[in-house]
C-alpha cells in the first residue's frame, strides 16, 4: 500500500504541555539569534520521543512527501493580529516568539533552518499574511491571486530540503496544494526528456526587492534527477523556461503537469498545524481567498530547512552564519 501523501502525528496534551514547557524554559529572545541556532539541534533533542522518531521517519525513509505534526501550542490568541508588515518592523509578544521557538526545534529535527538575505528581510521565519500591495500577487503574502503549485525556490542550488508551514490561524481555511510526482505515469522518453539538464530556473519576484545587488540570477538544471526510477524533483510551472530547439520537451513537460495534478490534495492548516513538505518530493501551492486586513485572517509562518548547511557555505558570511547571500 502507497504511503499517505500526508503522514500524520496528532501530539497529545501531555506532549504539547512538554513542548510548552521547553520552549519556556529557554531564555532567548529571537530565533534568528545564532547562538540559538547552534543549540537548537541539542534543544530538539527534548522534545518528546515519539515525535522525533515520526519527524526521522518521514526524514529518512522518505515515504510520504509531506508531513503534518498537529496539535503544537500555538496561541494565537496572544500573538496578537495578523500582521500586515515584515516581521523585523514590528515587535513580538512572547507568545509569538515562543511559537517560532517551537517552529525551529521540530524543524532541527530534519535539519538546519535558513533564510534568504533578499526574502522577508532575511529572517528565518517568514509570515505568510496578506499585505495589502501584495494582493493580486502569487506570493505568499499575497490572497486574491492563487498560487501555482511548485517546489520551493526552485531557481537556487541552495534550495530548501524541507519546507515547513506552522499554522498559526486560518478562520476562513483557505487551502493549502499538495501533490507529488506518480512516476508510474510518465513514459521512458518523457523522463528521459525531463532528466536532461537544459532547463531554466528563474527566481520569482519575491527577490527582486529593491536593494537586490545583483538581482539573482536563473540556474539550468533537470527537473527529475537522483534515482531514476524514483527521481526527485525540481519544477516552478511560472518560473521555468523549456528550450526553444528540444522537439517533444513541451509535451515531456505537459505529461508531468499531469502525472502530479491527477494526485493533488487540498489541505486547510489549522491552528497548531505544522505540515512539512519534503521539497524534493512534493509540489505545494495555495487557493485564493478574500483578505480583510482587520488582523483575523490567515497566518502562517514559513521556515526554510536544509539537509546540508555546507552546500551555502560560500553564500553565508560564516559557518554559523544562517541567511544565504541571495
Ligand atoms: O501559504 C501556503 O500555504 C503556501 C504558500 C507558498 O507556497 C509559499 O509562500 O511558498
Ligand atoms: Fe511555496
Amino acid at each position: 500500500m502507497r504511503p499517505p501523501v500526508v503522514a500524520e502525528y496528532t501530539l497529545s496534551s501531555t506532549e504539547a504541555e512538554h513542548i510548552q514547557s521547553l520552549a519556556e524554559s529557554l531564555d532567548v529572545g529571537s530565533v534568528d539569534d545564532e547562538r540559538f541556532l547552534t543549540r537548537a539541534a541539542v534543544w530538539a533533542g527534548e522534545l518528546p520521543r515519539n515525535l522525533r522518531a515520526f519527524l526521522e521517519d518521514f526524514r529518512a525513509t522518505e515515504g510520504s512527501p509531506a508531513c503534518r505534526v498537529a496539535g503544537l501550542p500555538v496561541d494565537s490568541e496572544r500573538m496578537g493580529p495578523t500582521p500586515v508588515v515584515a516581521g523585523r518592523r514590528r515587535s513580538k509578544a512572547a507568545s509569538e516568539i515562543r511559537a517560532e521557538l517551537v517552529a525551529v526545534l521540530l524543524s532541527s529535527c530534519l535539519g538546519d533552518v535558513f533564510g534568504w538575505r533578499l526574502q522577508h528581510d532575511g529572517l528565518l521565519i517568514h509570515d505568510l499574511a496578506p499585505r495589502p500591495e501584495h494582493e493580486d500577487t502569487g506570493l505568499g503574502t499575497g490572497s486574491r491571486q492563487h498560487i501555482n503549485w511548485h517546489t520551493e525556490d526552485s531557481f537556487h542550488p541552495c534550495r530548501a530540503d524541507y519546507v515547513g508551514l506552522l499554522c498559526v490561524r486560518n478562520p476562513a481555511q483557505v487551502p493549502t496544494t499538495i501533490g507529488f510526482l506518480d512516476i508510474s505515469l510518465l513514459s521512458d522518453a518523457d523522463r528521459r526528456m525531463l532528466a536532461e539538464p537544459v532547463f531554466t530556473f528563474k527566481p520569482d519576484p519575491s527577490y527582486f526587492v529593491s536593494d537586490a545587488e545583483p538581482f539573482p540570477g536563473p540556474d539550468r538544471g533537470s527537473i527529475l534527477y537522483g534515482d531514476s526510477a524514483d527521481p526527485y524533483l525540481r519544477f516552478d510551472q511560472d518560473y521555468i523556461d523549456l528550450p526553444a530547439d528540444v522537439a517533444g520537451v513541451e509535451d515531456a513537460v505537459a505529461c508531468l503537469r499531469r502525472a502530479i495534478e491527477v494526485n493533488l490534495i487540498h489541505l486547510s492548516l489549522r491552528s497548531g498545524d505544522f505540515l512539512f513538505l519534503d521539497n524534493r518530493r512534493a509540489v505545494h501551492g495555495r487557493a485564493s481567498f478574500q483578505a480583510t486586513y482587520v488582523g483575523t485572517e490567515r497566518w502562517v509562518k514559513r521556515v526554510n530547512i536544509t539537509s546540508d548547511l555546507k552546500r551555502s557555505r560560500h553564500l553565508r558570511g560564516s559557518a554559523s552564519d544562517r541567511v544565504i547571500r541571495v
